[in-house]
């Protein structure tokens, strides 16, 4: 990929979006462009269209997406459904009329059947039912896969799709209604630390596994997937190793220095029991994880501290 190929990145600003644009600039990509969802709402067909058009990108990656933790996807599944079916068919649309050289979309483990064999594999889309805590998100996510797969099939196109594990890092989500579980835990353990160690309230059993993988990570699969022609039109992208949100919780309140206890709120679900990707597809092709979990929590708790007063707010 030439480094001056123009590159247009949806939804820069988000934690994932971040981390690639920063991964593109360290490797000496300088013609990137971002719009915030101020000034191109990308729900929005015309104004995608009339941006597309004028800036004719030479590769398109779409970060961009409503997203949320379990029980915001629970709670909202028009938008989670409707909000990323229009961007995503916004953004793969325009970019297969301009003829893009390359369109990579991001997707969720979520996509995968809700009882599917562990770990799992990329051929087992569409073998079962799915969790129903997200399934509008995640038939939202299998569409966009299935739109790029079918350009690949009609028309020849180098259109990707990769899957990421639950996510988590420096410029995350730290709101307690709408974020995942990782900075959830984070601020929850941290405020109550300050609060003198009052006992924590988590959601759930404890007892779902999940896998987490360093959004630094995640960027630098996005970068090889730019600079690499993939043979085929989806891949994981994971540890492939997996916790039990009780161990999570265990490591985040070490490293967080609370010492009270935990209380698990029943009411609340506990979603899909597991979900750990087989990424040896990826793997296979020369892409690996570096930052482990530990490393990657003392580095989001340490940009947790030095933002504390700048989080994001988000609207549902
Ligand atoms: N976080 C996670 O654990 C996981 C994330 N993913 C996927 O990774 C991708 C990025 O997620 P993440 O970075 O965590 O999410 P964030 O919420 O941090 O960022 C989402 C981005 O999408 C943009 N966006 C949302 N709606 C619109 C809109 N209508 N018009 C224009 N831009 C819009 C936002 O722009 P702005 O800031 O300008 O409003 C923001 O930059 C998504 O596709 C998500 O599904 C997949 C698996 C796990
Ligand atoms: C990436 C992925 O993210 C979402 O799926 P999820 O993995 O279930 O999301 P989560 O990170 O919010 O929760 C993981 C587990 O953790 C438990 N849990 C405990 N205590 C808190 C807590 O305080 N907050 C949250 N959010 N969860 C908590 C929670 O009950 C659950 O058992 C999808 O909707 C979909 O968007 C998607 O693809």
């Amino acid at each position: 990929m030439d480094k001056n190929s123009k590159i247009y990145l949806a939804g820069h600003r988000g934690m994932v979006g971040s981390a690639i644009w920063r991964a593109l600039e360290k490797r000496g990509y300088t013609n990137l462009i971002g719009r915030t969802s101020a000034e191109l709402d990308l729900r929005n067909q015309a104004e995608v269209n009339a941006f597309i058009s004028e800036e004719k990108p030479d590769v398109i990656i779409d970060a961009a997406a409503r997203v949320g933790g379990i029980l915001a996807n629970n709670d909202h599944p028009y938008t989670f459904l409707m909000e990323n079916l229009r961007i995503q068919n916004n953004l793969i649309e325009a970019a297969h009329h301009l003829e893009v050289k390359k369109f990579i979309f991001l997707g969720s483990s979520c996509i995968y059947p809700k009882f599917a064999p562990q770990p799992l594999k990329e051929s087992y889309l569409l073998t079962g039912p799915l969790e129903p805590t997200n399934e509008w998100y995640a038939i939202a996510k299998i569409t966009g896969v299935k739109a790029c797969q079918s350009i690949r099939k009609q028309f020849g196109k180098d259109f990707v799709s990769l899957m990421p594990t639950n996510l988590y890092g420096t410029h995350d989500n730290f709101d307690l209604k709408t974020s995942h579980v990782l900075p959830a835990m984070i601020r929850k353990f941290h405020e109550a630390k300050e609060n003198n160690n009052s006992t924590v309230e988590l959601w759930g059993s404890g007892s779902p596994m999940r896998e987490f993988l360093f959004v630094d990570d995640m960027a630098a699969s996005v970068v090889f997937a730019l600079e690499n022609v993939l043979p085929d039109h989806l891949y994981n992208v994971g540890t492939g190793v997996d916790i039990t949100i009780k161990e999570l919780a265990e490591i985040i309140q070490q490293k967080v220095g609370h010492t009270g206890d935990i209380a698990w709120d029943s009411a609340k679900p506990d979603g899909t029991p597991r979900k750990l990707m087989d990424v040896s597809k990826m793997h296979d092709l020369g892409w690996k994880h570096k930052v482990d979990l530990e490393e990657g929590i003392e580095k989001t708790y340490k940009w947790f501290l030095e933002n504390i007063d700048n989080f994001k707010q988000v609207k549902m």
